[in-house]
């Protein structure tokens, strides 16, 4: 690599300090890898709470009469830049509490893309600023409006002529969409208005104002602003452009595809590393994982009083519970998956339905269902388990099957966006392979694959082994991201802004 980037990462969420899902994940290990490789690496992140670290840089700004303050965090090689504004600070979720989604998330994020674009101008690090020329990578739909502020705000008055930005989709459902009245607090001159209408077809309409046919739609702003446009992996760059994956924005996207790549997420590989993990019982690695896995097995077994046998396949789901991840699919599959002399261990939270779902396997003596968010117990549910369920209907990229690779852990995935392009299927003939897929994503295919992994499992312990070892040595790295991030960053360099 020859050039380096002064790069902005802009993100709702980063692990650890925030995170509610893989956002917060890429958004934790991604900025790191670029730093690793001599790039001048920025996050820029609401302070949601007083983390131990980050200091007050005292300085302040004043944006659109909302006065904002910077603390400062240097760790990893990154800068990381957490805007304070009394918004953010709340006791419930980042973006909810028992009462809902907040009704002010608008307001909040349209804040961090203003602040994100004031940073780099305004905060000295290491006694300089990041300057003008930079790349700005916005995440999903809260950071969507920094291209189009960017374009309608800053490049008219002579700024950030050198900069582009890049928006990276996490996922296409969450577009943030709001009443076209919600325009005028956007602070957008009056003719950028087309810039974030959208009209969704009739069927697909959700919102009261949506019914007039119309809507401020933040990420279709981002995806008609941005330089360029990066999702997390090739499978879900293509499924994105027709109207199986696009929600409704397939057309736009398709009309950008010729600045659209998929780039498949790395992993932190020093969190989820089976060698080093703090919160396992046994620490392990490709030389003894069956011992160690054994061992984690039984100690999970006596936390969740499950009947202790090492030799009982375990069965594991990690995820939010939401439409997304396919819980309801695997919920009809559990009574047969609970016949079958396995024990079956779900953990997750979301939609208040499927938590009942969950808690109802606690009913079956080889079910657990843990509703809740809770890290420490994913680690050591990825290594106790045999096998992990993903019946995800889409997955822009997915990361619990790659941490359940590293950790042995043999993955059984719908066929679909980013699990297609990092699952292999095993294939008994060579012995080639990393899990299962399936597809259609329904309960008969996920029992067939299941009942497929099983039968190897017990019948063929030395083909289940090798799938387990080819999935513990696969590169999940980020520095193969990282170098595909440095090649769009560059092609950005390359063709003039987009806009403004
Ligand atoms: N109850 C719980 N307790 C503890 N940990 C839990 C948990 N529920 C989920 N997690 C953790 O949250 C993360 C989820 O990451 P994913 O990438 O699988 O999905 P998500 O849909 O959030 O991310 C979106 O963005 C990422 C990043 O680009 C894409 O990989 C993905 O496809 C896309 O949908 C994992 O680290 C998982 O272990």
């Amino acid at each position: 690599m020859s050039k380096t980037f002064s790069v902005v990462f802009v993100t709702s969420e980063a692990a650890p300090f925030s995170k509610t899902g893989g956002l917060g994940d890429v958004a934790g290990s991604l900025p790191p890898a670029l730093a690793a490789r001599g790039h001048r690496v920025m996050v820029v992140v609401p302070r949601y709470a007083e983390y131990e670290g980050p200091k007050d840089t005292t300085i302040e700004v004043d944006l659109m009469g909302n006065t904002v303050r910077y603390y400062l965090h240097q760790w990893k090689g990154v800068d990381w830049v957490f805007v304070d504004h009394p918004s953010y600070m709340r006791p419930g979720g980042i973006y909810s509490d028992a009462y809902g989604t907040y009704g002010d998330n608008q307001f909040r994020y349209m804040l961090l893309c203003l602040a994100a674009l004031e940073a780099p101008l305004q905060l000295p690090i290491n006694g300089s600023t990041y300057g003008e020329d930079i790349v700005f990578m916005a995440n999903d739909w809260h950071a969507s409006l920094v291209p189009v502020y960017l374009g309608a705000k800053y490049r008219p008055g002579g700024v950030y002529q050198d900069a582009r930005t890049i928006l990276a989709i996490h996922n296409l459902r969450h577009q943030g969409v709001y009443p076209p009245y919600t325009f005028g607090g956007l602070g957008l001159p009056g003719n950028w208005y087309q810039c974030l209408e959208f009209q969704y077809p009739p069927h697909q309409r959700q919102g009261s104002y949506e019914e007039e046919g119309r809507s401020v739609n933040h990420l279709k702003a981002g995806i008609t602003t941005a330089d360029r446009v990066v999702t997390v992996s090739p499978g879900y760059a293509d499924e994105i452009q027709t109207p199986l994956g696009g929600w409704g924005m397939e057309f736009l996207i398709a009309d950008r595809s010729y600045v659209l790549n998929g780039i498949v997420n790395g992993i932190d590989m020093h969190e989820w590393n089976p060698e080093t993990d703090q919160h396992l019982a046994k620490r392990y690695g490709i030389s003894n994982f069956s011992q160690g896995k054994n061992e984690n097995k039984l100690a999970l077994q006596r936390e969740l009083a499950l009947a202790e046998d090492p030799n009982v396949p375990m069965i594991a789901f990690i995820g939010r519970l939401d439409y997304q991840k396919g819980a309801d699919v695997l919920l009809q599959a559990a009574p047969w998956i609970m016949s079958q002399g396995v024990q079956l261990v779900c953990l997750g939270m979301g939609d208040p339905a499927l938590e009942n779902g969950l808690r109802w396997l606690e009913g079956f003596p080889n079910g657990r269902g843990w509703v809740g968010f809770n890290v420490p117990l994913s680690h050591r549910l990825t290594a106790a388990a045999d096998i992990l369920l993903m019946p995800s209907r889409f997955e822009p990229c997915g990361l619990n099957q790659l941490y359940a690779m590293r950790y042995g852990t043999v993955p059984v995935a719908h066929y679909t966006g980013g699990l297609k392009d990092t699952v292999v299927n095993f294939n008994p003939w060579t012995d080639g392979g990393t899990g299962w897929t399936f597809s259609p994503c329904e309960a008969g295919g996920l029992i067939q694959a299941v009942d497929n992994a099983l039968h190897t499992y017990r019948e063929h312990p030395d083909s289940f082994k090798s799938i387990q070892k080819r999935g513990m040595v696969r590169d999940s790295s980020w520095d193969k991201a990282a170098q595909q991030y440095e090649q769009v960053f560059t092609w950005a360099k390359i063709d003039k802004p987009y806009v403004g």
